[in-house]
């Protein structure tokens, strides 16, 4: 008999900084930065079946199923499960529920991604560990293995290195522009600082940190740069990831809920808390 639904959280995330150190022979860069999570973010419910299917029901992303990150995810662990010797897995509809925007520096796809690995992996007995998961979310994306992590940290080599730390936790407005950057033609772009001096997980919260992304993409995308004008007004503000999305810290969610109403109109914004331990990681545990 088919078991109850599961619902689990795929959180945003925010680069609170990152440097890049170095390139790599096989394309990829070398980066520093810190990873911390939001409240706020996409939702997965697992409906399992007794019929041994397996389909994605996504009404909100406009992507088509074999593209989907979820469905790769599904795909890459079946496959893990196989060459464990268990072939029989029970059938599952994944229902995706997406609130956060696309191609935005918030890891949305690559967090729906690790949700799938490890809803899974639970319903199917949990026959791999959080770090196999990881490994198989590498392969997915270099995102991935953070949000299966589920802990706010200083990450090193292509950003599936991890130290754990606890910066603060304030309020952010999160604000994406209307324009959609490639985060692979960023990491080829000639301008990209590639040579950042190295900070450490201890020491970085004293060290003057920057995105290094944020210059190529104010200098690509005007809209960008006078959006960050704009909000710099109200408080400290920076690229998350390779963009779009900039965000303004604030002490309390009063400060951050005043400055929206400066968000220009068309735009879109939400407001959230950084989490130093990911809304995932909080539901499998409770
Ligand atoms: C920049 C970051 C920072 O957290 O986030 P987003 O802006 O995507 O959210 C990540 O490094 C992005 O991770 P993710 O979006 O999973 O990237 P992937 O699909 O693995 O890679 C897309 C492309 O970016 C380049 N890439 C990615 C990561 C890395 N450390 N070095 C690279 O050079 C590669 O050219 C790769 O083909
Ligand atoms: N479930 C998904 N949610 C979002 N994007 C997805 C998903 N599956 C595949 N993608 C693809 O991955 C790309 C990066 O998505 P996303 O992770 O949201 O951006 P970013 O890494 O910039 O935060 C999108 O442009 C989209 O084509």
């Amino acid at each position: 008999m088919a078991v109850n639904t599961l619902t689990l959280p795929a959180p945003a995330k925010l680069n609170l900084f990152l440097h890049i150190v170095g390139r790599r022979a096989d394309g990829y860069h070398n980066l520093q930065t810190v990873f911390q999570f939001l409240d706020y973010g996409d939702t997965l419910k697992f409906h399992p079946n007794d019929d041994g299917d397996f389909n994605l029901a996504d009404k909100s992303s406009h992507i088509p199923n074999q593209d989907n990150l979820v469905w790769k995810a599904l795909i890459k662990l079946q496959d893990a499960y196989h060459s464990k010797g268990v072939t029989q897995l029970p059938g599952c509809t994944i229902e995706l529920i997406k609130k956060l925007p696309q191609g935005a520096g918030l890891g949305g796809g690559s967090s729906d991604a690790a949700t799938t690995l490890v809803g899974l992996n639970q319903l199917w007995g949990g026959h791999l560990t959080h770090t196999e998961l990881q490994a198989i979310g590498t392969k997915l994306g270099a995102d991935v293995p953070v949000f299966i992590h589920g802990k706010a940290c200083f990450a090193e080599g292509i950003g599936d290195i991890f130290t754990d730390i606890s910066p603060p936790t304030p309020w952010y407005l999160i604000v994406k522009p209307e324009v959609s950057i490639s985060t692979a033609a960023l990491f080829s772009h000639p301008e990209l600082q590639r040579d950042s001096a190295p900070v450490t997980a201890d020491n970085w919260l004293n060290k003057t940190t920057s995105n290094a992304f944020e210059p190529v993409v104010c200098d690509l995308y005007p809209e960008v740069a006078m959006l960050r004008r704009a909000l710099l007004e109200y408080a400290p503000t920076r690229l998350t990831g390779s963009g779009a999305c900039l965000f303004s810290t604030f002490e309390t969610r009063q400060a951050a809920k005043e400055a929206q109403q400066h968000v220009p109109k068309g735009l879109s914004s939400f407001i959230a808390q950084g989490q130093n331990r990911s809304p995932l990681i909080q539901t499998l545990t409770q």
